[in-house]
């Protein structure tokens, strides 16, 4: 049986076509969409933005972004002809009326039947007026569906994130807003859900009974690159906590949905996210920690520490690492601690899943010795670089002892080296115009994920403490390791696994 290829006839208005995020991730990922034939003829992309680009020279940006990241560049001229530029300025009325012309006289030429998604890559703070002046200004009133896909940071904290929310609800309805998280795009982050729920052996053993902890890691090689100004008013707790690593939470610790339907899926997360045990201020210290990367050595050459980046204060005391601890206070997860990490300019790249089951009631084999040690069972699941599971188990060691060994029982995903963003944009993408909004976060999850991160980026404001600091290349600061050990627990090394 052969499924077709859904090719939804589409027009996409790319706000911030001149940036970064366009060049890196945004133009690759249409490329690729249309090389495996989700886009038809009938689509074009409008860029938008204030340089007074002309369509060609659009164009060459976008071949030249893709050259960058594609190793072909095949039908690229071809692909490049539904490429437009549009000089405009989201806070004149006259750009919005010369978009509505543009995008009549496009979908007239490419039968294009006014599907129409506004892309916002560009900095937050212009993300409500652009949503209101389509509106007002009559570019929504099309004749087919009209969505807005928002890029992060969606707010700062709560109240921001609230008036952003109002804004763009004066315009769209909550069906056609898509909030990004690109981590929900990535192929094993979305395969979380098939593991847990198409494994008769996962899901009986998938809670308190059997799971000891659950660890989720997300470190970074780089440090904060040309994006000092952002991160000095966000900081990892903003930038990976609140967003990705909670999603993966979610996914991971949500009960099975009735069927694989968006409101059914979002309903569970927002359901597990309400009853994850909320942390004060007064005590936040007790479940998080925060570090900030110093001078150190990465691949044999000297990197500054954070304070030395471009854009951030040599005083600043914003956290380049973040460990904490989230309990669920439900009855298949009490007592399972979630352990979260992430952090910049740490020893690898590489963000992975680590479920530890817990030991046996008694084990025959350390009963026998008092020098055998068994290893936990684990499930490892390799969201990036590697793409993959392991489940380590106990296995016999070749010899006459009847000693024990932990065996591997791995599956790898194909995965291109280290180009995993683009695919989840890709991905991404493609399910806003299928309309299918499973893997966006709603607002609900949005407002549920600042209330519990608040508290905790309070009493960081408020805290006097000198931020404690980490070499660049080690991973993390020591009160990273005192936190699991605290509860007779420590983290995989992720090089082991
Ligand atoms: N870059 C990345 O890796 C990531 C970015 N994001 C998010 O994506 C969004 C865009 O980020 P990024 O591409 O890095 O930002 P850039 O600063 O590189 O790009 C901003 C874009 O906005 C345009 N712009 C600025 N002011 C105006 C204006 N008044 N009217 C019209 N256009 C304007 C700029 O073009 P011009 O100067 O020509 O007007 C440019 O195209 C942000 O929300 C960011 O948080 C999210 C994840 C990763
Ligand atoms: O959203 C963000 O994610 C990237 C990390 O993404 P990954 O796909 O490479 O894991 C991070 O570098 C950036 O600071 C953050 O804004």
């Amino acid at each position: 049986m052969t499924n077709k290829i859904v090719q939804p006839k589409t027009s996409i208005i790319l706000f911030g076509a001149t940036g970064d995020l366009a060049k890196r991730k945004l133009y690759p990922s249409i490329y690729s969409l249309f090389l495996s034939g989700k886009l038809s003829d009938n689509f074009v992309v409008i860029g938008a933005a204030r340089r007074p680009w002309s369509d060609a020279e659009l164009r060459e940006n976008v071949k030249k972004a893709i050259e960058e990241t594609h190793l072909s560049n095949e039908r690229i001229d071809e692909f490049c002809q539904h490429f437009f530029y549009l000089p405009f300025d989201v806070t004149n009325t006259e750009s919005y009326l010369k978009l509505k012309h543009k995008l009549e006289e496009l979908e007239a030429k490419f039968e294009i039947p006014g599907n129409r998604i506004y892309y916002m890559a560009m900095a937050p703070q212009f993300f409500g007026t652009i949503a209101i002046q389509l509106k007002k200004e009559g570019v929504t009133q099309s004749e087919g569906w009209n969505r807005l896909v928002i890029e992060k940071p969606f707010g700062h904290d709560l109240p921001s994130a609230q008036k952003l929310n109002n804004e763009i609800r004066e315009a769209f309805s909550e069906d056609q807003i898509y909030r990004i998280d690109h981590y929900l795009g990535k192929e094993m982050v979305q395969n979380i859900e098939v593991i847990r729920f198409a494994n008769a052996i996962f899901e009986p053993l998938w809670n308190n009974r059997h799971i000891s902890n659950i660890q989720i890691t997300s470190s970074e090689v780089l440090g904060v690159e040309d994006r000092g100004g952002y991160y000095e008013t966000s900081g990892a707790l903003r930038d990976m906590v609140q967003n990705h690593l909670l999603q993966m939470v979610l996914l991971l610790s949500m009960d099975p949905p009735i069927r694989l339907a968006t409101n059914e899926v979002r309903s569970e997360k927002i359901k597990v996210l309400r009853a994850i045990r909320p942390i004060s201020t007064d005590e936040a210290s007790d479940y998080f920690i925060r570090g900030q990367y110093a001078a150190g050595e990465i691949s044999g050459s000297e990197v500054p520490g954070y304070r030395q980046e471009k854009n951030v204060k040599e005083d600043s005391t914003t956290e380049t690492f973040v460990a904490g601890k989230l309990l669920i206070d439900n009855h298949r997860w009490a007592g399972v601690p979630f352990y979260v990490r992430t952090g910049k300019r740490m020893a690898v790249k590489s963000t992975k899943i680590v479920v530890q089951f817990k030991d046996l009631p008694l084990n025959v084999y350390t009963q026998k010795s008092e020098d055998m040690t068994i290893h936990p069972n684990l499930l490892v699941i390799h969201i990036q670089p590697d793409e993959g599971i392991t489940l380590i188990l106990n296995g016999k060691k070749v010899g006459l002892l009847g000693e024990t060994i932990p065996v591997d029982l791995e599956f790898k995903n194909n995965s291109i080296d280290g180009v995993n963003t683009p695919e989840a944009y890709e991905r991404l993408i493609y399910d806003c115009m299928l309309g299918d909004a499973t893997n966006f976060a709603h607002w609900d999850e949005v407002n549920l994920s600042w209330a519990l991160i608040d508290p905790i980026s309070k009493a960081w404001a408020e805290s006097n403490e000198e931020i404690e600091q980490y070499v660049s290349g080690t991973m993390g600061p020591k009160s990273s390791e005192q936190l699991l050990s605290n509860d007779g627990f420590k983290w995989w090394a992720l090089k082991d696994l």
